[in-house]
């Protein structure tokens, strides 16, 4: 179908009013583009007009694409959605938003034999996801079985990201590593880990990262096909990109002919700890040429609110210039409190009472609020959750480890999403997102053409049968630990695990399908237990009408309208230390979530507030008042 293209002086943003004037000038930008913008500048809708824009004016002319890469599922699905809301369907379809390590992992699973035969991992291989722990017990071995003269150099090697920063930024070789240095003697210790004989592989994302880096300089021609394919690539968040993720941006797009748009935030660069570059815009400057297009409104946050951001953000950098608010205010009297108590019991009745009475007087909803923490999001809920429950709330932890994955993503994955909608048409007979969804999900899991209509219908009817028996049996069975087991069987088997692996790259192989399985099962069976109907099991299982708690880490790109960050003390932060900037951009990061109010808590029972005296010193600079409840 040829779609009439819109002349670029002619096109206007959809959804939106308009774009500030600096996002114009980056959005039309001929060449590669750093667009640096505070929090609620808008970023991800910046980046969904710019595919709007460049698609619907041909500039991303078909068969070309635009790829945009994303962090974390989440933020990929909703730039996605974003798109397809602006965009026609014949435009949106050539509009590809992935995450970083689905995207390598694609490359790597579609191209596994053209990797170098020393580095070719099994198919399939597994994933990895070494605790800890494990890193650490790695590096004392290495360093016992190193050469004395590389043996210091070894124990400097610091667990936390070791393989994010050593391992990440090394480029593999085409043949086995001939180590000449501590780095490289401890590195192929570590891919020997990975690849090891015999055996299945056992990858890593940065592990799979460089393999796909390794795999497109051996083969230019799949790599020329890459940039044909792609001239216009985003990148979302992009001060927390790793070295292992620019220097494979850098291998596939360098030279000329792909157009960079990163798109972040430095003062809230808070990966940093987990192998991010401090220095991911001036790379991408200096090896991309890319224009510097600083946005300065804020979309999100009541002006009082970008006024205390702002105290906040000249901590971080001291030429930060001012964001304009876009939002009015809506409540009355302080938009920003610390409350301080005595003791945990007190704390969480108090948090409870004023929760509810809020949500009361101002007709608000749960999911209106968010609960954050630094860590350990479980220990906050089990102290917090029954103080919440007399008052009729409760509390979607959304950092819960379910498994080796997390609430948070187990929510956000396409699988999951899909078996949900499937047992929301079982629970009910009106459910027509959930049609829509598992409709589609289903044809393209059986494999149909556009054009074979026959088939289409064929597939429809089994749907439909299969619908009306599951339907007939969950209405005569009650939630049960017991039922719910048996009708997750029931639904995997009909949507045919072989097929999801055939169908979605990145269930495709490795052991993703089997994490995001278990994390169902433990969070579906727990959903189920207790519940009065499938409705209230399915409600419980997506967290609806329950109030968000998660990590500042987990919270990135999120909003609400009002925040209560629990745990600014000593203890929480035990790892800040003052005038460490990653602290203080957590903090940030924490306090720019809120639309209309922010709350910080402390609480003496859980920590002094020595260390953390300069996130109160700023609050305070702010004009923020401190309550005793
Ligand atoms: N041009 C615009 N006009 C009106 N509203 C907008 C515009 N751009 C963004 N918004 C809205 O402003 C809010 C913040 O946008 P978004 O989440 O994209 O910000 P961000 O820059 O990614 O922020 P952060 O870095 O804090 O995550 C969203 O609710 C979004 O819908």
């Amino acid at each position: 179908m040829t779609m009439r293209l819109i002349r670029p002086e002619d096109w206007r943003p959809s959804g939106i009013d308009d774009l500030e004037p600096a996002a114009w000038n980056a959005l039309r930008h001929a060449g590669s583009a750093c667009v640096v913008a505070g929090p609620g500048a808008g970023k991800t809708e910046f980046l969904a007009q710019r595919a709007d824009y460049l698609l619907e004016t041909g500039l991303c002319r078909a068969p070309h694409r635009v790829l945009a890469i994303s962090f974390k599922t989440d933020a990929a699905n909703n730039l996605a959605s974003r798109v397809r809301k602006r965009c026609p369907p014949e435009f949106a379809h050539r509009f590809v938003s992935v995450t970083f390590d689905a995207f390598t992992k694609s490359l790597v699973d579609r191209f596994l034999n053209a990797i170098p035969t020393d580095w070719r991992p099994t198919r399939p291989y597994e994933i990895a996801f070494p605790k800890r722990k494990a890193v650490e017990g790695f590096l004392t071995l290495a360093r016992l079985s190193a050469p004395p003269e590389w043996q210091a150099e070894i124990a400097g090697y610091s667990a936390g990201d070791f393989e994010a920063k050593i391992v990440g930024s090394y480029r593999l070789p085409m043949g086995p590593i001939a180590p000449q240095n501590a780095a490289e003697f401890t590195i192929a210790r570590w891919w020997a880990t990975q690849l090891q004989p015999a055996q299945p592989s056992l990858l890593t994302f940065i592990g799979i990262n460089r393999l796909a880096e390794r795999l497109l300089r051996a083969n230019p021609h799949i790599r020329r096909a890459l940039v044909a394919t792609y001239p216009f690539v985003f990148v979302d968040e992009f001060q927390d990109t790793t070295y292992a993720q620019y220097d494979f941006l850098h291998s596939a797009f360098s030279g000329g002919q792909t157009i960079i748009t990163g798109v972040g935030d430095d003062k809230q660069r808070i990966m940093v700890f987990a192998g991010a570059r401090q220095d991911a815009f001036q790379r991408l400057q200096a090896d991309f040429g890319g224009a510097r297009f600083p946005l300065l409104f804020n979309f999100r946050s009541s002006p009082d609110l970008v006024a205390i951001q702002h105290i906040v953000a000249r901590a971080l950098d001291p030429n930060t210039v001012p964001t304009v608010a876009q939002t009015a205010r809506q409540v009355d009297g302080d938009v920003a409190q610390v409350w301080s108590s005595q003791t945990i019991a007190a704390e969480a009745a108090h948090l409870a009472q004023w929760i509810a009475n809020d949500i009361a007087t101002r007709g608000r909803a749960p999911r209106d609020y968010a609960l954050l923490v630094k860590q350990k999001s479980d220990d906050y809920e089990h102290e917090l959750a029954g103080a919440f429950a007399v008052h009729g709330l409760r509390i979607r932890n959304e950092s819960h480890a379910l498994g080796k994955t997390s609430l948070q993503d187990l929510l956000s994955d396409d699988l999951s999403r899909l078996a949900i909608a499937i047992f929301r048409l079982g629970a009910t007979r009106r459910a027509p997102t959930a049609w829509q969804l598992v409709s589609s999900s289903v044809l393209a899991l059986r494999a149909t053409g556009q054009d074979d209509d026959a088939r289409a219908a064929k597939v429809e009817a089994e749907l439909s049968a299969f619908l009306t028996a599951l339907r007939t049996d969950m209405a005569a069975a009650a939630p049960s630990r017991q039922s719910a087991a048996d009708f997750v069987r029931r639904v995997f088997e009909y949507l045919d695990l072989g097929a999801i692996a055939r169908t979605y790259a990145e269930y495709g192989v490795g052991d993703l399908l089997q994490i995001i399985l278990e994390a169902f099962c433990i969070h579906f069976f727990a959903s189920a237990d207790g519940a009065p109907n499938w409705t209230a099991c399915l409600d419980a299982f997506e967290g609806v009408n329950q109030i968000p708690m998660m990590t500042v880490h987990k919270s990135k790109g999120l909003e609400y309208d009002t925040i209560i960050f629990v745990g600014l003390d000593d203890r929480a932060w035990w790892a800040h230390t003052p005038g460490d900037p990653e602290g203080v951009a957590a903090f940030f990061v924490a306090l720019s979530r809120a639309k209309q109010r922010a709350i910080f808590a402390f609480c003496q029972q859980r920590g002094n507030r020595n260390n953390v005296a300069e996130l109160y010193q700023l609050l305070t600079d702010a004009g923020v008042p401190e309550i005793a409840i």
